[in-house]
């Protein structure tokens, strides 16, 4: 594998029962790549994401990753009535990187405010996780995920549970990221404009990969292929919206 490339994949293929979930998945990620992983309900990229963290079991195919990983999973995976504050979030995740048997000292706190410093949320610092609005709670569960120092950050659907402008500052902050320190990200998601304007680089994915091309390059077609028919419903919806608002 060569120095460029962090994650590669080689005919990944995952089965429950008779039931084919992943079906010869191949590619490759280079260092410093902000690529989005879009496809219908159901398509697969949850269990993509599994196997790439290493929390998939009983797959056929070879998944290498050259490179620590950072995982911010989806909102609904974590309880957000949990009753611990922000610093607590974020230090846990200096915890993983530390290891159970190291105490917290001043720069360890000092730390966690230069994280949350990152993510634009240096004011949450003594708040209560469960107080948060659901985009300052996934800058949290950012800043947590980079406590480990992640050279790729692997983001499932980040932008639910978040308002449309609050997504629109949560992926600006990722292509930051991406920009000032080179990170490498993979993100899932269903904001198929939000990841458009954001990724370099678009996996289609419908149990097998259809696409995986430079933004620019892919076409209607692409999308229609793994959409199909969802596809046509929403570019009717789309017709009539410029009909109704003359957009
Ligand atoms: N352990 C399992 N047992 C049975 N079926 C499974 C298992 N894991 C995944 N599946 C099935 O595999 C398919 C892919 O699931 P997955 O969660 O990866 O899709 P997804 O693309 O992430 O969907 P969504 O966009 O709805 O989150 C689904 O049909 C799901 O029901």
């Amino acid at each position: 594998m060569s120095t460029d490339v962090i994650l590669k994949i080689e005919n990944l293929n995952y089965n429950v029962g008779r039931n084919q979930i992943l079906q010869n998945i191949s590619f490759e990620i280079k260092r410093g790549e902000f690529v989005g992983l879009i496809g219908p309900n159901g398509a697969g990229k949850s269990t993509l994401v599994k196997a790439i963290i290493g929390e998939l079991e009983g797959y056929q195919g070879k998944v290498e990753v050259k490179g620590k990983i950072g995982y911010l999973p989806q909102q609904k995976e974590f309880e957000r009535d949990f009753p611990i504050s922000v610093k607590d979030a974020v230090a846990m995740g200096l915890y993983r990187k530390k290891g159970p048997l190291r105490f917290f000292n001043s720069a360890d706190w000092q730390k966690v405010k230069d994280l949350l410093t990152i993510v634009g949320a240096e004011e949450l610092y003594g708040r209560k996780i469960g107080v948060l609005s659901g985009g300052e709670y996934q800058r949290i569960m950012l800043a947590r995920a980079l406590a480990a120092e992640p050279e790729i950050l692997i983001l499932d659907e980040p932008e639910a549970g978040i308002d449309e402008m609050g997504k629109a500052s949560f992926y600006q902050l990722l292509s930051g990221l991406k920009k000032e320190k080179g990170l490498t990200l993979l993100m899932v998601s269903h904001d198929i404009g939000l990841v458009f304007d954001s990724c370099d680089r678009i996996m289609c994915l419908n149990k097998t990969l259809h696409c995986h091309k430079s933004t620019h390059e892919v076409s209607p077609e692409d999308l229609q292929v793994i959409f199909s028919p969802d596809f046509d419903l929403l570019i009717r919806g789309k017709d009539h919206l410029h009909k109704e608002h003359e957009l």
